[in-house]
């Protein structure tokens, strides 16, 4: 593709120079021959000190900001350069555009808890309505053909629009994609065409990234301000927390929003009581009420899936098959996913709780399985917010009777000390630094009665030791410790 026809009408640069372009990367070490090189102030690094390995490995020509540009002239770099204001932005709009095309229908969903549980529930709706469909997030990219494990929640914009046109050349029409604050600071989702975003809830979280609250709700509401277009529509549960700010926002940018829950005016929650562990709903609608039995434990949930039932609404399909859909959703695996039961019959939760709020969710949403102790075993994660340590620990020991810390990803931090600072705030703990045997001592303390929840890494499959992937499942590790066997 001609590089002037790949930044045409773009915000950026005017090209003079008309070089064909066979590809992009912001990564000097994925550079190829004939590829735009992009050199973007990172975190870490400036990319325009990888500049000249991109060039040698191929790169033809180089985009970046004025201080890349001011490196790249000082390192004697003739290529052409392309100078943005914002090149990460120029990035995802030109990886839209290269790898064109995406799924026709897309929806976003973004918020501190909730993400991989709507879009999992998006796409479960989606292909419900008839359509072949796709969520993309946490967990993977997922199809009814199988998934694939990214790493990111919200890719970057390269590989999230290589994956959009490898679904799309698949047939896939119908998409639902998380879109992490990271993800939203870093622009990464800007080339995507939504007809609908949804918001969660805020709480605390990634405060090692963001320096306040405020500055993590304007990373999240730029998916509303700026990337979502005007004609979209917005959908959010007005009972969550910091949803008044986001709706009120999108009603002053004239977005249509949607709401749902307790406070919703198109899809409003007028009845809700536990069965088992299923819970029904009754949704009043202009289409009239409907009565859903949604098979899910935990209030949550219930938000989530009201949340995912309004976003597929936005993006066109008809509510009756929708609220009928809710009645076959399956759970994301690893929230709140219960794997067994001991002999005794008490019960063993696996869920991905790593934040205060969501872990106080995860354990109130199991108390009413619980005719005996509620058992927690949870860790916090290496090289993240360490100020949501001590909340996590208090939020376990209030929440269970028994609280196992232990360890999750440690990272390059020593595990002891996220222990330490875990149990400033759950004091009468027990504490194993071994997941595995962590979990072992707390399936054997169950008793008839007693409930298990095993927080914080969900559907992973990996323990971050270092720089070290080793192998480690919950799943598998309390499968193991109720002797279901190791695999599932
Ligand atoms: C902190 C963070 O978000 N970093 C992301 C960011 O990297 P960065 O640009 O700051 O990277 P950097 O290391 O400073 O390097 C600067 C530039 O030099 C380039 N470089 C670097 C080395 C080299 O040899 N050659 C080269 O060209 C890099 O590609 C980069 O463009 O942009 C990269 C490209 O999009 C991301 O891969 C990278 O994610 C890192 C791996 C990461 O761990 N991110 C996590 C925290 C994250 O994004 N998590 C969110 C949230 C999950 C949640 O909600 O809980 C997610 O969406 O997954
Ligand atoms: N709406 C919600 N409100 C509060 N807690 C929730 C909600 N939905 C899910 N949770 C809790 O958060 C955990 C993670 O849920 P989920 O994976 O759906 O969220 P996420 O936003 O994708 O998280 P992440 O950013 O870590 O990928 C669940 O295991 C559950 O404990
Ligand atoms: N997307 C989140 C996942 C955290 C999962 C938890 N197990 C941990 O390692 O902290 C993050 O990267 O912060
Ligand atoms: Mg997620």
């Amino acid at each position: 593709m001609h590089l002037s026809s790949l930044m045409a009408d773009l915000p950026g640069p005017a090209v003079s120079t008309d070089l064909t372009i066979t590809g992009l990367t912001s990564d000097s070490r994925a550079a190829r021959p004939g590829f735009l090189f992009v050199a973007l102030a990172g975190v870490k690094v400036h990319g325009a000190r990888f500049a000249r390995t991109a060039l040698e490995q191929g790169a033809v020509a180089v985009l970046t900001d004025a201080a890349g540009a001011g490196m790249l002239a000082a390192d004697g770099v003739t290529a052409p350069v392309l100078v943005s204001d914002n090149p990460r932005r120029t990035l995802a709009l030109m990886a839209a555009r290269f790898h064109a095309p995406q799924p026709a229908t897309m929806v976003a969903v973004t918020g501190t808890a909730g993400k991989t549980s709507v879009a999992h529930f998006v796409r479960q709706i989606f292909e419900h309505c008839g359509h072949a469909a796709a969520s993309l997030g946490t967990i993977g990219t997922i199809t009814s053909n199988g998934k694939t494990y990214g790493g990111l929640t919200t890719p970057d914009p390269v590989t999230l629009h290589q994956d959009l046109a490898r679904l799309a050349g698949d047939g896939i029409t119908h998409a639902a994609m998380e879109a992490s604050s990271h993800g939203l600071d870093q622009y990464r989702l800007d080339g995507v065409q939504l007809a609908a975003a949804g918001f969660t809830n805020l709480g605390r979280d990634h405060m090692d990234y963001h320096a306040t609250m405020e500055d993590y709700l304007a990373a999240k509401m730029r998916l509303f301000t700026e990337v979502l277009p005007s004609g979209g529509t917005v959908v959010a549960d007005p009972v969550e927390p910091y949803a008044d700010r986001v709706i009120a926002t999108c009603r002053a940018r004239g977005l249509r929003v949607l709401t749902v829950g307790e406070r919703g005016e198109d899809l409003r929650l007028t009845g809700l009581r536990h069965s088992g562990f299923s819970q029904v709903l009754t949704v009043a609608t202009a289409r009239g009420d409907y009565k859903v039995s949604l098979p899910l434990a935990g209030r949550f949930q219930v938000s989530n899936a009201l949340i995912a039932a309004g976003l597929a609404i936005a993006a066109g399909e008809q509510t009756g098959a929708v609220m009928r859909s809710l009645e076959d959703l399956k759970g994301a695996p690893g929230r709140l996913e219960l794997i067994g039961c001991k002999a005794n019959g008490a019960l063993a939760f696996v869920d991905y709780a790593h934040k205060p709020d969501a872990l106080d969710n995860a354990l109130a949403a199991l108390r009413p399985f619980t005719q005996g102790r509620l058992v927690c075993v949870v860790g916090a994660g290496g090289d993240r917010d360490p100020g949501k340590r001590p909340m996590m620990g208090a939020v376990a020991a209030r929440r269970a009777d028994v609280v196992v810390i232990t360890d999750d990803n440690p990272r390059s931090e020593d595990p002891a000390l996220i222990r330490k600072a875990m149990l400033e705030g759950a004091p009468g703990a027990l504490e194993i630094g071994d997941r595995q045997q962590a979990i072992e001592t707390a399936v054997s303390l169950l008793e008839a009665g007693d409930v298990l929840c095993v927080a914080g890494k969900g559907h992973e499959t990996g323990q971050i030791v270092g720089d070290r992937v080793l192998p480690f499942s919950d799943h598998d590790a309390v499968r193991a410790a109720l002797g279901m066997g190791d695999k599932a």
